[in-house]
């Protein structure tokens, strides 16, 4: 069954669009990676689906239902950010306890064991928290809940790199004992790659690619070599990104659909393959059309004036 379907969805705020007819479908049961650059629209999907914000136009689904104003819908799903308000007069003791009272499938003994092995003070208040300790917070929430929909916007902020690691795990390893969907916003792929199963790549607003994680750690490949060379491989191939270098020769980002022979080809013509990380392809497949270059350029040019 499918958790999550959106066709054709659009936002605008004001006179900017956030989503541009945005269609994917996710199953159910999935842990999968939402990616993007900054204002690419990540967080505004997100909150679409999880019925904080009304769409334009198109088609959302959750579990069949639309999710704006739905009650089936929010008490199905659990949408944790860094700017999550509890109730201000709340100790974090008592923030896990109303967790119990409101979500159906809140796992009390989980969310104590994380709150004792992160030591929190049972008496503090939420908003005294340190960034990195309040997305900690959160994120025991979020999977203390148990939510058939959970969705993780950017849960990391803030954390340091071993409570990421332990969040990290944390995560799969209740994911596993109990599986649900699980969509997660990140700025750190690389970090997340062994746990996510499916990854949704998101371009001003579009769906640039969505397909799973071990797809995407084959699907580009680095082809460098002289310009005039690697060009003439290129025709009728995807070209994810391309950069010149000196030389004459060139860097080449191809979708990774190549032939054995066409393979042999490229080595007998001095062309070098590279693989791309997954964290990189991603970068590569948001680069703006009208790309403005790489920072360096930003120093190349102060030199010149
Ligand atoms: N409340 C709002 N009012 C006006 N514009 C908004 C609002 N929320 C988002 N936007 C715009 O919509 C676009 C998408 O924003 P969104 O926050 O969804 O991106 P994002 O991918 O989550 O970015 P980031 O990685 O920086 O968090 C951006 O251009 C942003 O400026």
């Amino acid at each position: 069954m499918k958790a999550i379907k959106c066709k054709d969805l659009n936002k605008r705020f004001y006179r900017k669009n956030a989503l541009n007819d945005l269609s994917f479908s996710i199953e159910e049961n999935k842990i999968v990676g939402v990616i993007g650059r900054n204002g690419a629209g990540k967080t505004t999907l997100l909150k679409i689906i999880a019925g904080l914000l009304k769409e334009k136009s198109g088609i959302v689904e959750v579990y069949g239902r639309r999710p704006f104003n739905n009650l089936f819908v929010s008490a199905n799903t659990i949408y944790i950010d860094d700017a999550m308000n509890f109730p201000a007069a709340l100790t974090l003791k008592e923030i896990l306890e109303e967790g119990k009272r409101f979500y159906h499938q809140w796992d009390h003994d989980l969310a104590l064991r994380l709150f004792d092995y992160f030591g929190f003070d049972p008496k503090q208040l939420h908003n005294e928290l340190s960034k990195g300790k309040e997305s900690t917070f959160n994120m025991i929430v979020g999977l203390a809940s148990r939510s058939p929909l959970t969705i993780f916007d950017e849960p990391t902020t803030g954390m340091d790199a071993a409570v990421r690691k332990d969040f990290y795990r944390a995560l799969l390893k209740d994911y596993l004992a109990h599986p649900r969907t699980i969509l997660l916003s990140t700025h750190h792929l690389e970090e997340m790659e062994d746990l996510l199963e499916e990854v949704l790549v998101i371009h001003e607003g579009a769906s640039r690619l969505h397909t799973s994680m071990d797809d995407l750690k084959e699907y580009g490949v680095g082809l460098t070599g002289k310009k005039n060379v690697v060009d003439s491989l290129l025709i009728e191939k995807e070209i994810i990104w391309i950069k010149e270098q000196a030389f004459d020769s060139c860097y080449a980002v191809i979708k990774n659909d190549f032939t054995d022979q066409e393979y042999r080809r490229m080595q007998e013509a001095g062309i070098q393959v590279s693989p791309v990380k997954a964290n990189d392809l991603c970068i590569y497949l948001t680069e703006s059309e009208h790309g403005k270059g790489s920072v360096d350029d930003v120093f190349d040019r102060s030199a010149d004036v």
